[in-house]
């Protein structure tokens, strides 16, 4: 088994150490090409959604992508990974980046704001209880549709999301020692 990790801009390095540390195989995927090796996950990490939207496309990478999740790969995407996977963004967010859009939230970015957004906290998620969590100019979920399962919120907005085997945080469990949110990607 191995699992992939989108490495074109962001916090890919803290996933692969992380995943290392579980005794996971990382591959990273940089170009088209790199979709020809065989992985069996996908990690989708933070960053900054516009432009790893916006080289996703260019690099002829999105719809093979969105292919193999919609096939059923599992995906563990974390802050700008939930906002490249999200269906829908907020009116006040750019609409028009390309995005993976798989899974059916609506996402308002940077929504705890720009500069002053970053902090980290605990909080409860469902069937493995409390769990540090930083968030980095954060987004927040704010509708979930029909077979999207809310795992966590934090001040009342939905911040972890389950629909089938795409796991979304707004959060970012690389950054902390907790290995568990890893371990369950793992065993999606
Ligand atoms: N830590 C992150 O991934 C931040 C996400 C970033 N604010 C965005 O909108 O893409």
């Amino acid at each position: 088994m191995a699992t992939a990790v989108l490495a074109v801009q962001g916090a890919f390095a803290e996933h692969e150490a992380r995943l290392a540390e579980l005794g996971e195989t990382c591959v990273e995927l940089r170009q088209a090409s790199d979709l020809r090796q065989r992985f069996d996950r996908l990690v989708l990490p933070g960053g900054e959604s516009t432009t790893q939207g916006k080289l996703l496309a260019e690099l002829g990478m999105l719809e093979p992508l969105r292919e193999r999740i919609e096939d059923g790969l599992p995906v563990l995407a974390t802050c700008a990974g939930l906002i490249l996977l999200a269906r829908r963004l907020d009116a006040h967010d750019d609409r028009d980046t390309p995005r993976i859009a798989t899974l059916d939230v609506l996402v308002r970015r940077n929504a705890y704001g720009r500069q002053l957004g970053s902090f980290r906290t605990s909080l409860e998620l469902a069937g493995m209880g409390t769990v540090p969590a930083t968030f980095i100019r954060a987004p927040f979920v704010m509708e979930t549709g029909r077979g999207v399962e809310t795992l966590a919120t934090c001040d009342g907005n939905v911040v972890a999301v389950q629909q089938g085997k795409q796991l979304a945080l707004a959060f970012h469990p690389e950054l902390d020692e907790d290995p568990r949110i890893h371990q369950l990607f793992l065993d999606l």
